[in-house]
């Protein structure tokens, strides 16, 4: 099917994670309002830098305080924790998704707490590609235009991609997905299947930072691993740094930078 015109804001929200502020049926999705990408002297390659960060969600009575974080750019940081630790809390955070409670945390050189709604999105659409734990592919396309989705959506991501079709073709092949999947929506592939196009789809356009929230937890273990090799090797060859969570220490290892989130989180005096 034709992309244009079938794509509903709906759904390219719940697929990348940031609000589509423009689009009509039939015409692409972007929104090119600049959002000025700021260096700040010393940390100009800090891609990730919070301190004292805290969360607390509405009507719980307990606080989520995380360990400082310093991601220089192109470093692989892995966090793990138990279940309610606040790994997906604390990426939803790092994506702009929420804004803090307490505590400083600067993303691409931003202070995220100071940046409205609608510029955390845009920072987010040019310069964070997520994989989501559950995917969210779009049902409706194919592998393929799942993957070019956020160049629809990021005049910067498209750019950077060059010809998206061709850019996408070339990741999941780099990513192994079976060249007869290309065309194929994500109800007929695999569960590994789909987590390839999830990962191609973060990495189209080169964005500096990937956020992936436990993508291998349906996998085997060799899947896991070679999956976890994969992306971060295709990371590497953009440049990108990578922040991957999970409850599986074993994955700690292809990692450059850890953090361990504990189940004991403060109560709020
Ligand atoms: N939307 C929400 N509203 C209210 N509370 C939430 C919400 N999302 C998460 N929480 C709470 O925040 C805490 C941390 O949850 P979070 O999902 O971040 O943990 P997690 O480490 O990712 O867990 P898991 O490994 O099970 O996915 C939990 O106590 C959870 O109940």
């Amino acid at each position: 099917m034709a992309l244009r015109g079938c794509l509903s804001e709906y759904d390219a929200t719940v697929a990348t994670g940031f609000t589509v502020t423009a689009g009509y049926p039939g015409e692409t999705l972007c929104n090119n309002n600049p959002v000025f990408y700021l260096n700040h002297g010393h940390d100009r390659h800090m891609v990730i830098k919070t301190e004292n960060l805290r969360w607390q969600w509405p009507d719980q009575s307990t606080t989520l305080a995380f360990p400082d974080i310093r991601l220089p750019s192109g470093d692989h940081l892995f966090i793990r924790g138990p279940s309610g630790s606040g790994k997906s809390t604390l990426l939803s955070l790092l994506s702009g998704l929420n804004r803090p409670l307490e505590g400083g945390l600067e993303v691409h050189g931003q202070d995220l707490a100071r940046l409205s709604g609608g510029d955390r999105d845009r920072l987010r659409a040019d310069r964070t590609g997520v994989i989501f734990q559950q995917f969210n592919l779009v049902p409706y396309l194919n592998a393929l235009d799942n993957v070019t989705l956020p160049c629809r959506l990021s005049a910067i991501r498209h750019r950077k991609a060059g010809q998206p079709q061709q850019t996408a073709r070339t990741l999941l092949q780099a990513l192994d997905l079976p060249a007869d999947c290309l065309t194929r929506k994500p109800s007929t592939l695999s569960i590994g299947q789909q987590q390839r196009v999830a990962a191609a789809r973060a990495l189209i356009g080169a964005p500096p930072l990937i956020l992936a929230d436990e993508p291998t937890s349906a996998l085997d273990t060799d899947n896991r691993d070679r999956f976890v090799r994969l992306l971060l090797d295709q990371a590497a060859a953009n440049g990108s740094s990578v922040v991957f969570v999970s409850h599986d220490p074993a994955l700690a290892e292809h990692f450059t930078q850890h953090l361990e989130l504990s189940s004991g989180q403060e109560s709020r005096p």
